[in-house]
């Protein structure tokens, strides 16, 4: 199954971020997601970008084996994340990274058209599928601005990603009825997300309002407000 149907069923798919600096404890958290009922394991290669191609070969073949997909994200520092470099820098981890066949690369939104449309070819041509990805740790977008900015990030992948900080519950109803819109109007999955406690209802809701992917935990947390692998399949379950 690609990466796309995977995320695309009723129940939100579970990602567990994988976030170890060193093989012998990168390696283990592939192994406690191969043994959990999450789908997908979120590799954020920020936190160690010079990572030996071979333990990412080693990662990835536990993850395949175990039947689970592989998103790999490099998350810049000015979007929560730990990377520091230009797009070229960006672009060169990723084009390196890509030799362990991901499922999926999460491209950032902000980075200029021409780079990013670059990074976009890589990654279908290594035929992994592209997740367009935004976040904002201080304002969430009103629910038209957010329309268009998923709206224009669907125009270039096949998965769009907003992540914010809810200030006020009014901003997680906003990004609940941004989800729930996502499902009916895009022509791809979205995953919408909100950080923090106030955003914790975004990362259990189902049905109409949920977002086609929901991160959790198995042990180290990638952003605020995650809840555990159990958490979640405790209420999804029912
Ligand atoms: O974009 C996201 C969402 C996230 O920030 C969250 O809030 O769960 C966690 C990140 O690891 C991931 O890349």
């Amino acid at each position: 199954m690609g990466f796309v149907q995977q995320i695309s069923g009723t129940m939100p798919a579970i990602a567990v971020p994988l976030t170890a600096k060193t093989a012998p404890e990168l390696i283990a958290q592939a192994k406690a997601v191969c043994a959990s009922p999450a789908a997908i394991a979120e590799w954020r290669v920020d936190a160690w970008p010079d990572v030996p191609l071979a333990v990412g070969q080693t990662v990835a073949a536990a993850l395949h084996a175990a039947n689970k997909q592989l998103l790999l994200t490099c998350r810049t520092q000015a979007q929560g994340g730990a990377f520091v470099g230009a797009v070229s820098d960006y672009g060169a981890l990723y084009r390196r990274l890509l030799a362990i066949s991901p499922d999926a690369v999460d491209i950032e939104a902000h980075w200029p058209v021409a780079a990013r449309k670059a990074l976009v070819a890589l990654v279908h041509e290594a035929g992994a599928a592209v997740v367009a990805s935004a976040h904002d740790f201080t304002a969430t977008p009103t629910l038209a601005a957010g329309q268009q900015q998923l709206t224009a990030q669907a125009a270039w992948a096949d998965v769009v990603k907003l992540a914010t900080m809810p200030q006020t519950p009014a901003d997680t109803l906003t990004l609940l009825a941004l989800s729930a819109w996502a499902k009916k109007a895009l022509p791809c999955p979205a995953i919408v997300i909100g950080m923090g406690a106030l955003g914790q209802l975004t990362r259990v809701a189902t049905g109409a309002f949920a977002s086609a992917l929901t991160f959790a935990t198995l042990g180290a947390a990638s952003a605020p407000g995650q809840l555990s692998v159990q958490a979640i399949v405790g209420i999804q379950e029912g």
